[in-house]
């Protein structure tokens, strides 16, 4: 090492770590070292993958399966004793990721591209969805869903039902074009119920809304705040708005309805002056209620995010979002093998929530949503790379979102 490259080494009170015999070496060597050894990593990852293709044709022809624990359990612990003391605990994780990437090259050899990616590839996109469809939403008019519907579609031709799986029963039998759920709030969460639906229906997501929920509380005209003592709505709603009922008189009662605008109904259709909904603003005009008192939910930034749904993958121009639920094999590393891919990628994530299984004691399954869509070359990618480490890989659609 020559003077000219390196700088003295600072006094031994100013360093934090061990500084080399011959004094700190300078960046630009230490880099120049590390990307000729970078490049005989390269070369001999590609030498290794080549052979485990070698692997994958034996195991084809003689119908083994791609996972052999036994000897990844032997790798590790053989490359484990190779190591110094000081690098022991980053090799399993380091060959652990190897043998994994060497695993989803074999299953590429053998298996061809996953169901998912041949799925993905056969997706017609840049398509623009109808502008008046035929859709269908639980409730009544002025129910938020419908609030959605009309934000999505200005012109649809709207069906309503009483239950989520009724919505998506239109939906599989094209009755209607498209359903619209709710799929998340922001303050009550996730409604894991319509993620049942939508991955066991086969339905995808086809655009996303997002809606300010306001939650106001309506009355007959003539009815005063102070004479309210039975509130109806939605058990969702109630509880969105639970200080505020609990601060007007002890003896108000909250009464559970299907949905907020069936309370609205409800209220304009009772002989009472007593009685009261928690409601939209559009269900005080279609059922000819009096605002009493205009945003009462505890939260003040209330969203619910609504879901359009339809039978089949349509990925339109504007789509940026993907949504999958995935089921992971239990074991540790499951889900950072996952994680890993969609870093590795660079595609951003902007959900992931993760959800027991039922009848499974803790065991979970995971939503994911990234932003990235088919016929990205990383999203292309992801469909290859994830369904062989989940035990089920659920794709639910590519989307644009829009917010009102
Ligand atoms: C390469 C093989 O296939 C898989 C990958 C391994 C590896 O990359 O070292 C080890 C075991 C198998 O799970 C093999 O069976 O040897």
């Amino acid at each position: 090492m020559s003077e000219a490259r390196t700088t003295p080494a600072p006094s031994a009170a100013s360093t934090c770590g061990k500084v080399p015999a011959g004094g700190i070496v300078e960046l630009s060597e230490s880099r120049a070292k590390i990307d000729a050894i970078d490049r005989e990593i390269v070369r001999l990852f590609e030498e290794r993958m080549r052979v485990s293709h070698d692997v994958a044709c034996y195991k084809r022809a003689t119908g083994k399966p791609v996972l052999d624990p036994v000897r990844e359990a032997q790798k590790i612990a053989a490359a484990t004793s190779l190591a110094d003391d000081d690098f022991k605990q980053f090799i399993p994780p380091l060959f652990g990721l190897i043998m994994e990437m060497s695993r989803t090259y074999q299953h590429h050899s053998i298996d061809g591209p996953t169901s998912l990616s041949d799925f993905v590839a056969h997706i017609s996109k840049g398509a623009t969805l109808p502008e008046s469809p035929k859709v269908a939403c639980q409730g009544v008019a002025g129910a938020y869903s419908h609030i959605a519907s009309k934000t999505l579609f200005s012109q649809a031709k709207i069906e309503f039902v009483s239950t989520w799986p009724e919505v998506c029963d239109l939906v599989e039998q094209e009755e209607v074009e498209f359903g619209v759920l709710p799929l998340e709030n922001s303050t009550a969460g996730t409604v894991d119920r319509v993620y049942d639906l939508l991955s066991t229906r086969g339905l995808y997501i086809v655009k996303a809304v997002t809606l300010r929920i306001d939650h106001n509380l309506l009355a007959k005209p003539g009815c005063l705040l102070k004479d309210v003592r039975e509130v109806f709505s939605h058990e969702q709603a109630l509880r969105q708005c639970d200080e505020f009922i609990s601060s007007l008189s002890s003896e108000v009662h909250a009464t559970v309805c299907k949905n907020t605008a069936l309370a609205a109904q409800a209220v304009a259709a009772s002989e009472r002056f007593d009685v009261a909904a928690i409601s939209s603003k559009e269900c005080a005009e279609i059922y000819g209620l009096d605002v009493l008192r205009e945003s009462v939910q505890d939260e003040r930034n209330n969203f619910t995010r609504f879901v359009c749904v339809s039978n089949r993958p349509f990925v339109s121009s504007d789509a940026d979002r993907s949504s999958f639920l995935l089921v992971l094999p239990h074991e540790p590393g499951s889900l950072y093998r996952v994680l890993s891919r969609i870093a590795a990628l660079g595609v951003n994530m902007v959900k992931l929530e993760s959800r027991p299984i039922p009848g499974r004691e803790f065991e979970f399954m995971f939503y994911v949503d990234v932003e990235s869509v088919p016929g990205d070359a990383a999203f292309d990618q992801l469909a290859m790379q994830i369904p062989p480490l989940c035990d089920r890989c659920c794709y639910l659609g590519s989307y644009a979102e829009i917010s009102r």
